[in-house]
């Protein structure tokens, strides 16, 4: 990044800061380089490009000068993620924001923002995920609905008016304009979210709110429209009745739809849930004697103010009563404790996290899950809330549909082709050194890496998930102890290398799949270990060679002969460029 621009990103960090110059501490300096070091900045494998800012919850409150970020060429045109949630920023939104083109998630929920939203919103035509509740904006929305691939928007909890736009919903995963003033028909849900996303907005009408909308249409006040709300001229009275009769009758077939729609989704779920779907509170952390009781139950009454909430937008207002209620669903018992899927009326779905035998003291564990939250990186999936006490500690993560690595490895996994899955190893091998980097001080490492903890998200993203779950109780994080726990976390990414590259996933500990790729190696029987259809698809031998390198150097059985993870990412980033060079000239 040029020095011209490396000053004007400076510049912006003091106008979000509200200061002159930008806190020291975020190290934004311009005599390095943004993807050097600039806190919150996240660049591409080969630290060129800014591809995320990731400022969420650090204490700004000053204005947030999109037109300068998106007007830098270098900037604008690379930036896929802006991350300000949970800060106290005032002021609009630009309409430069529209030259960011490249963006897919603006998170700039729980601010103080004000005023209408640029029309050029619309205009982010690869943005996915859009979040702006709890602010204050007002005024209409812009036509987000052009916006195709949008899946998540979030908006409540603002002073918003007017009609909500045609979205299609069929690919949204989240959406929430509660408490908001709102006016007119609810747009076709598409059998999607339920009535609290519409909550308190005294204007919207139509399902699934019980209120009908009246027969004519409401006056339209969308700026589109010119917002006069005057009847259409021109129509004789059999015409008003006969359009009146029409409205009529798509308004009866459409509620009868929807109702059919709704029995049977409801069949299904009812069908689902049979024999496996309790509450959490009734179901037994693993180990546990069925006499015995659970902290959980006992103390729920007295403790709900103890479950801290990490990230509101999406758990706002969850209290530990509300875990214990909702419907809950084993999903596996691991040997540090139990998952649970916990589904809530407004359909979201979490997953919950009952740690067995963690003897960490209540504040040691606090401070350390919000330091995993602070650290924050898109491939991490962050702990949204947690609850702790002597007895119990709880995590809450958000559900993710398609799965664990693990798991996608176990089915058939033939198109998982060689690129692919050297974008999954470089993309956890990127996360995890920046998660080692920012917690080294901390002595946190992930301390339970495998496989069925890297989960793929709605964008297919291999995400690390479960960090830090795990402490070494005779850890002290002063002496050279603490460094196991780092070296522990580089032979399970050297055994989750193996399973990339033959395919299968490994059952124990890894150490089974380790032995065999070594003496298969040592023999010179190299292509035998790796994964047929990868041979089949003409994938480059000898990178795949260099991956299982890196893979057999990570498991070296002894911790201190095992590289850092930051070599291990420079070196899968190399044979990643040369792979992506070679599909280049090849093509
Ligand atoms: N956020 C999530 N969304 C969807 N599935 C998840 C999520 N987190 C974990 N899972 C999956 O749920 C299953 C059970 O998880 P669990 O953590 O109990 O297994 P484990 O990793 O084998 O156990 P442990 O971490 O205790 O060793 C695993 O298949 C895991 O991949």
């Amino acid at each position: 990044v040029e020095e011209d621009d490396r000053n004007t990103l400076i510049n912006f960090l003091a106008k979000l800061n509200g200061t002159e110059k930008p806190d020291p501490s975020f190290g934004w300096i311009n005599t390095t380089d943004p993807c050097q070091g600039w806190k919150g900045v996240v660049c591409d494998s080969t630290n060129t490009f800014v591809r995320q800012l990731l400022l969420n919850r650090s204490s700004l409150s000053g204005a947030f000068d999109a037109a300068s970020l998106c007007n830098l060429q270098s900037v604008a045109m690379s930036l896929t993620v802006i991350r300000l949630d949970g800060n106290s920023i005032r002021g609009q939104i630009p309409a430069e924001i529209s030259s960011c083109k490249s963006l897919t998630r603006l998170l700039i929920g729980h601010n103080q923002f004000s005023g209408n939203l640029p029309d050029s919103l619309a205009g982010l035509n690869n943005l996915k995920r859009l979040d702006i509740s709890y602010n204050a904006f007002s005024g209409s929305l812009p036509d987000l609905a052009r916006i195709s691939g949008l899946q998540r928007f979030l908006a409540q909890y603002n002073q918003l008016t007017g009609q909500i736009p045609s979205f299609d919903f069929s690919n949204f995963d989240q959406f929430n304009v509660s408490y908001n003033s709102f006016s007119g028909p609810i747009p076709d849900l598409q059998g999607k979210f339920d009535e609290t996303c519409f909550l308190s907005n005294p204007g919207l009408c139509g399902p699934p709110l019980p209120k009908a909308c009246p027969l004519s249409p409401p006056p339209v006040n969308r700026p589109a429209d010119g917002g006069n709300g005057k009847k259409p001229k021109g129509m004789s009275k059999d015409q008003v009745l006969m359009l009146a009769g029409f409205v009529l009758l798509a308004f009866v077939l459409i509620t009868l739809f929807t109702w059919k729609l709704c029995k049977a989704k409801k069949i299904e779920e009812e069908y689902e849930s049979s024999n496996k779907v309790a509450s959490i509170s009734t179901l037994k952390p693993s180990g546990e004697s069925s006499g015995s009781k659970t902290a959980t139950s006992t103390d729920s009454a007295l403790v709900s103010s103890s479950m801290v909430v990490l990230t509101s937008p999406i758990v706002n207002g969850l209290k530990f009563e509300d875990l214990l209620r909702a419907p809950a669903e084993l999903l596996g018992r691991g040997k540090h404790g139990s998952l649970y899927k916990v589904h809530f009326e407004n359909r979201m779905t979490l997953v919950v996290k009952r740690i067995k035998d963690w003897h960490i003291p209540v504040d040691e564990f606090k401070q350390r899950m919000e330091r995993i939250y602070q650290a924050s990186h898109p491939n991490v999936l962050p702990p949204l809330a947690f609850y702790c006490s002597l007895q119990e500690k709880l995590l809450v993560y958000e559900y993710q549909q398609k799965g664990s690595l693990f798991k996608f490895l176990q089915g058939n996994h033939q198109g998982f082709d060689w690129p692919s899955r050297l974008a999954v190893a470089a993309g956890i091998a990127e996360a995890l050194a920046f998660m080692h980097q920012e917690l080294s001080k901390d002595g946190v490492a992930h301390g339970n890496l495998k496989s069925s903890n890297i989960i793929f998200n709605s964008e297919m993203e291999a995400c690390i998930s479960e960090y830090g779950l795990l402490v070494d109780e005779n850890r002290d994080v002063s002496s050279s102890v603490s460094s196991d726990v780092f070296k522990a976390d580089i032979c399970g990414f050297g055994v989750i290398l193996l399973e990339l590259l033959t395919g299968k996933p490994v059952q124990s500990n890894g150490n089974d799949l380790a032995k065999w790729v070594h003496s298969v190696v040592s023999e010179e029987w190299t292509a035998e270990v790796f994964d047929k259809s990868l041979i089949s698809e003409g994938a480059s031998e000898p990178r795949m060679v260099n991956l299982l390198q890196v893979a057999i150097k990570c498991v070296n059985p002894d911790p201190e002969a095992r590289p850092t993870i930051s070599q291990v990412a420079r070196m899968i980033k190399t044979i990643k460029e040369e792979e992506e060079r070679s599909v280049g000239f090849s093509s």
